[in-house]
C-alpha cells in the first residue's frame, strides 16, 4: 500500500530531521527513509485524526477511562512481578503462525483508530513496510509479530485485565514524562510521590541504556521475552522495534533520550521508520490472508523455532 504524503507528516518529518533523527548513520538505514517512502493519511477510519486523545466522543471517553485505569496501576512493583511470572513462558506451546490466528479473538480496548480483527492490522502493517523495503524481510517479520502479546489478555495466558496489555508504554522507576498521553492521571499512582522513582533519572543513570530500563507492562515486554527467550534469529533491531514499538513518548515525543545509549540511537531509527507502517497503515484494506500466507510461512521458519513456548 502506498498513501500519499500528506503535510502534518511532512511537518513532522521536518522535525525530526531538525532533531537529526532521521540523518543517515554510515548507510545503516535504507535512503527512503530520509526522502520519505511511507505516505501517511491524514485521518483514521472513523474520520478522526490518528491518536486524537482529546477528542470529546464515546469511544474516546472508554480510551482515556482505559489510560486512567492503566496510569494508576502500572508501577514498578507491579511490572517487577509481572516480568517475573511471565519469564517462566509456562502457559503455552504454539508456533508464531497459531498465535496470528489466535489473536483474532482479541479485542483491544485502547486503540481510537482500530476497527478491524487484529491480524488485519498484523497484516497491513507488515505489507505495507514489504511494500516500501522490499529487502529487509526481518522487518517485515517483525510487524507480523508485534504485537501478538496481546494473547495476555485470553484465558490460558492468565487473562490479563486491558489495562495490563495494551495502550501506550512508559518507563518505571523515574519520573513520568508529561507527553504520555492522559498524563494528569498519574497523579494517583502510587510511585509518582516515591522519592526514589520521581526525579528525572530516578534508579537509572544516564546513558544506561533502554535494554535496562524497566517499562510498563503490556503486550511488548511479553512478546520481546518470548522471542528473546526462544531464541529468534531476528537482528536486535527487531527486538528493540517488539519491545518499544508502543513508546510514543520516546520515539515520537523525543522524552527519555538521557537514558538512551549508542545502541538505541541505531534501533531508535528503525523503530520511528516502523511506528508509521504501525499507525497509518489501520484501515479498511483488506489483506489476503491465504495469499500472503506462504511468504510469511518462510520468514517465520528463518527466524523461529517451530514450536515456542509462551
Ligand atoms: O492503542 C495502542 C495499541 O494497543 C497498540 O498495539 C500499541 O502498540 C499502542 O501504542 C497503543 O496505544
Ligand atoms: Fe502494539
Ligand atoms: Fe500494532
Amino acid at each position: 500500500m502506498t498513501v500519499l504524503i500528506e503535510q502534518p507528516c511532512l511537518e513532522e518529518r521536518k522535525d525530526q530531521v531538525e532533531k537529526n533523527e532521521l540523518i543517515l548513520d554510515g548507510g545503516l538505514v535504507p535512503e527512503n527513509v530520509a526522502t520519505g517512502g511511507f505516505n501517511a493519511p491524514n485521518i483514521n477510519d472513523f474520520g478522526e485524526s490518528f491518536r486524537a486523545y482529546d477528542v470529546q466522543n464515546e469511544r474516546l471517553k472508554s480510551v482515556e477511562e482505559f489510560y486512567r485505569v492503566n496510569h494508576i496501576n502500572q508501577t514498578y512493583d507491579f511490572v517487577k512481578k509481572m516480568r517475573e511470572e511471565y519469564m517462566k513462558l509456562d502457559k503455552m506451546e504454539m508456533s508464531i503462525w497459531e498465535c496470528c490466528e489466535l489473536l483474532n479473538n482479541v479485542v483491544d480496548e485502547s486503540d481510537p483508530d482500530l476497527d478491524e480483527p487484529q491480524i488485519e492490522h498484523l497484516l497491513q502493517t507488515a505489507e505495507a513496510i514489504r511494500k516500501d523495503y522490499p529487502d529487509e524481510d526481518w522487518l517485515h517479520l517483525t510487524a507480523l509479530i508485534h504485537d501478538l502479546g496481546k494473547v495476555l489478555l485470553l484465558p490460558d495466558f492468565g487473562e490479563l485485565p486491558q489495562w495490563a496489555v495494551v495502550g501506550d508504554i512508559f518507563p518505571l522507576g523515574c519520573a513520568f514524562d508529561e507527553s504520555i498521553v492522559h498524563y494528569k492521571h498519574f497523579k494517583t499512582n502510587p510511585d509518582f510521590n516515591n522519592p526514589l522513582y520521581n526525579t528525572m533519572n530516578g534508579i537509572y543513570s544516564e546513558g544506561c541504556g533502554l535494554e535496562n530500563v524497566m517499562v510498563s507492562w503490556g503486550h511488548d515486554d511479553y512478546m520481546h521475552m518470548v522471542a528473546k527467550k526462544n531464541g529468534t534469529t531476528l537482528p536486535p533491531a527487531a527486538l528493540f522495534v517488539i519491545r518499544f514499538h508502543s513508546f510514543y513518548a520516546l520515539h515520537s515525543a523525543g522524552a527519555y533520550r538521557h537514558l538512551m545509549n549508542e545502541e538505541d540511537v541505531k534501533n531508535l531509527k528503525w523503530l520511528q521508520i516502523f511506528r508509521k507502517y504501525d499507525l497509518y497503515s489501520k484501515s479498511k484494506v483488506r489483506v489476503d490472508v491465504e495469499e500472503v500466507k506462504p511468504y510469511y510461512m518462510s520468514l517465520i521458519e528463518k527466524y523461529f523455532p517451530e514450536k515456542l513456548k509462551w
